[in-house]
């Protein structure tokens, strides 16, 4: 199910159109969605082409009255069953033509949809119609003005929309069969309103995007991806029994120079490779890898502050000074992923005090194991910044064992 949803997500964020279908028991039909702030061109034109004509543009009530169109709701709205609250008409005060051509309308709902564009940069009447979405979303109605305005918010592209609804060539308006053929025809995603609105009111919105087997030195394990709205992922690699007592569990920060590259400055390759071998030997456990390369700066800033290094200052000196945080991980969403396995007590494998008390506040029971790192020249100076000033509790080993 929510693959789908992130998959039609991305096509929304790509100035793509989405196809939103509602029940059987409301409309049945299928709009064509993509969102007002990205949509291109093609888009509107594909969008003109395959419906009747009628290029709808779903904002908030407040974005309404801010771009001075009135909501049209007369005593005749009553008898509307669907309640569609449509607003005046308007198109771009200036940089189009006569404002009809598929081009003309996508250049004033860009206009439109962009915050900075205020009621003067508008004209009304004009070729493009306007819909006010429910403020309460889908809560507050099931329409594919809310259905849009959720999906693009879900996207990150705010609470607006550009829909029409698919005609069939036969003069009707499409629905069931002939809109999941159409959308095969064009390879356009189709989500479903209740679908939507399921992956809505899900707090942690996050899924399991992907998953397979994962043979390595180490043993076999499953590897999954996690990804949130926002489009950031998280990799997972599993072993064994996930729901029995003190299950092995890390949260590690990808280090680039120290996995890939093997570098000597850092003990992070030292503390993966332990960690797998740890699951192994339990036949059990959890890591979840997080993409925050240099404590969260990225490797640029990453290897800026290494030149510093070079030059004599420590690990923490070196990030104030060029002007990034020592340490700018969150794990709010490593531990949203966390929170879907089912795990009732765990080892929590970590030096670092950070991680213990995160993780502490979602898992009751969770017991500490410390894996050493081994000291050469290289990175003797980093563990001793990392003990003495991050209170990272770590055994030095002399030697590699
Ligand atoms: N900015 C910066 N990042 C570093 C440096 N050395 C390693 N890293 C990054 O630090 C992260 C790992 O943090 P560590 O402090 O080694 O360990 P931790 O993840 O906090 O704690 P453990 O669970 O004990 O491993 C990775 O993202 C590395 O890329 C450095 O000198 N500067």
């Amino acid at each position: 199910m929510s693959n789908t949803v992130l998959k039609a997500l991305e096509s929304l964020k790509q100035g793509r159109p989405i196809i939103i279908a509602d029940s059987k028991e409301r409309e049945n039909e299928g709009d064509l969605v993509a969102s007002a702030r990205m949509v291109t061109d093609g888009t509107v034109n594909f969008m003109v082409q395959h419906s009747s004509g009628v290029l709808c543009l779903v904002m908030t009530e407040d974005r309404m009255k801010e771009l001075k169109l009135t909501k049209l709701r007369t005593e005749d709205h009553q008898r509307d069953k669907f309640m569609t609250n449509f607003g005046e008409t308007f198109e771009a005060a200036e940089g189009i033509t006569t404002g009809i051509s598929a081009k003309d309308r996508a250049y004033s709902v860009r206009l439109a949809a962009d915050p900075s564009t205020t009621y003067k940069d508008i004209i009304s009447p004009g070729h493009v119609f306007t819909l006010a979405a429910h403020k309460n979303l889908l809560k507050g109605r099931r329409g594919h003005t809310e259905a849009s305005a959720t999906a693009c918010e879900l996207a990150g592209l705010g609470q607006s929309a550009v829909i029409v609804e698919v005609a069939s060539p036969s003069g009707g308006i499409m629905t069931g069969n002939e809109l999941t053929n159409f959308a095969n025809t064009y390879n356009i995603d189709i989500v479903t309103i209740d679908e939507l609105e399921e992956f809505y009111d899900n707090p942690s919105r996050v899924i399991k995007y992907s998953e397979s087997n994962l043979p390595t030195q180490f043993g076999e394990f499953k590897i999954s991806v996690w990804k949130n709205t926002s489009g950031e992922e998280i990799i997972a690699v599993a072993k064994g029994d996930l729901q029995g007592e003190g299950v092995p569990v890390r949260f590690h920060s990808q280090c680039l120079t120290g996995e890939v590259f093997h570098s000597l400055k850092c003990d992070c390759e030292e503390q993966l490779d332990r960690f797998l071998q740890f699951m192994q030997e339990n036949n059990q456990g959890l890591l979840l890898y997080l993409n925050q390369e240099g404590r969260g700066i990225g490797i640029a800033d990453k290897i800026k502050a290494y030149s510093l290094q070079d030059q004599g200052r420590n690990t923490i000196e070196a990030n104030l000074e060029i002007g990034k945080p020592i340490d700018a991980r969150n794990w709010d969403f490593a531990l949203e992923v966390l929170k879907q396995y089912p795990l009732k007590s765990i080892k929590l494998v970590t030096n670092n005090p950070d991680k213990v008390k995160a993780v502490s506040e979602i898992i009751n029971q969770v017991e500490v194991i410390h894996l050493p790192s081994t000291v050469n020249k290289y990175n003797q100076g980093y563990l001793e910044t990392k003990i003495k000033q991050l209170n990272h509790n770590i055994r030095i080993n002399k030697e590699k064992n």
